[in-house]
């Protein structure tokens, strides 16, 4: 089998480490092909190094994208275990992949078949009391989250998928079909091909889905060594969060917007930023005076949406399989392990070859 991941970002990570871990297949069948990888930043071509990021009931209701979180939440601290025991003498902070409780707020009553399945799986959750709500919440509830440091795990998760035999190679591909010319030197026999290119696919020859749309997204990250806490809240037109990153540094991350159809992640404003720190000090009284918070700096970066919801199809071109797996919006940390574990059972049980 020769497989072949277009994409570095977490979703052809997850998807590595799926096709190792639940396949059994041997590293030196697989290689990475990406623009961008582990350790490299863009704006518009490179969304996994900005995410805040954490696990949150930012997801849709259907099925699928209940399956993946759930998938993704409850199989994470297998990730962490085998990261940790790869890398002797670490902890999880420095892994930049740590447990944190979270609460998030709603101004509405959320959908029941996601708090059905929310409250059966996940560690520590409770309904909050109406007394525990924020002024205007209708619902709230606690439990124990998933906290990622985006940039830093990405590049270890990398580090030890290429322990492993995975090959990463930096290539701009203009059309699919490029993707079986990288492969790893010891496969043979099959060609597979995941392609989990994020944005990307709308443009990318083959592919070319323009149900592929940007959801921007700002942020201010700021140094608060005394949060340890997430804190979110979802209203009809707006989501603001506080999401505390891994790591020595004791970043929070605080945002934030979700703007359909914009490509500029380039700039960032002055004005959202500003919305941003009095959205969120009313949140979380304790963060303290906006005027007087550490700001680190300010980001922006492009969720890759899709309209009808992440696309994980397999397709036959000229003889290759070819499994689609992108779309992840702003949930491929979260989602993105269920997301790898359906495309490659997918390939393993399809016939198209
Ligand atoms: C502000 C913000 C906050 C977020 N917070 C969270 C959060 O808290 N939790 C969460 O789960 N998610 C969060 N997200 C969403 C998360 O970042 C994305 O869902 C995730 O990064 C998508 O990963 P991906 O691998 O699909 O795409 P990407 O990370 O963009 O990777 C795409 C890969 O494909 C490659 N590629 C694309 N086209 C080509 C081509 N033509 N040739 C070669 N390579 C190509 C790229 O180089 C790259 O390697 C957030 C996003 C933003 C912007």
């Amino acid at each position: 089998m020769a497989v072949t991941i277009v994409g570095g970002g977490i979703v052809g990570l997850y998807t590595a480490y799926c096709l190792t871990e639940f396949s059994q297949l041997p590293g030196s069948q697989i290689c990475v092909v990406g623009k961008y990888l582990p350790g490299d930043q863009s704006a518009n071509g490179y969304t996994s190094p900005w995410a805040g990021g954490n696990w949150s009931c930012i997801s849709p209701n259907d099925e699928n994208t209940l399956f993946h979180d759930r998938f993704t939440y409850e199989n994470l601290s297998q990730l962490q275990r085998k990261l940790l025991s790869h890398f002797k003498g670490r902890d999880d902070e420095w892994l930049g992949l740590a447990r944190r409780p979270t609460r998030e707020f709603w101004d509405y009553t959320p959908n029941e078949l996601k708090i059905g399945s929310l409250s059966s799986y996940l560690e520590d959750y409770q309904e909050l009391k109406s007394q525990e709500l924020p002024d205007g919440a209708s619902f709230g509830i606690s439990f124990k989250t998933w906290n990622f440091n985006c940039p830093v795990f990405l590049y270890n998760f990398a580090q030890f998928l290429k322990s492993k035999g995975i090959k990463f190679v930096k290539a701009e591909l203009t059309h699919l079909a490029q993707a079986t010319s990288f492969v790893n030197e010891d496969s043979t026999g099959d060609k597979v091909v995941f392609n989990c290119t994020g944005l990307g696919a709308h443009d990318l020859g083959g592919v070319k889905d323009h149900r592929v749309y940007p959801a921007r997204g700002q942020v201010v990250v700021v140094r608060a060594p005394d949060i340890n806490e997430n804190c979110l809240r979802w209203g009809k037109n707006y989501a603001t969060y506080i999401i505390p990153r891994p790591g020595p540094l004791k970043e929070l991350v605080l945002g934030g917007f979700l703007q359909v159809d914009n490509w500029n992640a380039q700039d960032t404003s002055l004005e959202e930023s500003e919305d941003i720190l009095t959205r969120t000090t009313q949140l979380l009284p304790k963060l303290g005076d906006k005027d007087k918070l550490q700001i680190l700096r300010v980001a922006a970066g492009l969720r890759p949406s899709r309209y009808g919801g992440a696309r994980i199809e397999e397709e036959a071109q000229d003889g290759v399989l070819i499994v689609h797996n992108y779309g992840a919006s702003g949930y491929g940390y979260q989602a993105g392990l269920g997301m790898g574990y359906r495309a490659v059972k997918l390939a393993f049980s399809g016939s198209k070859l």
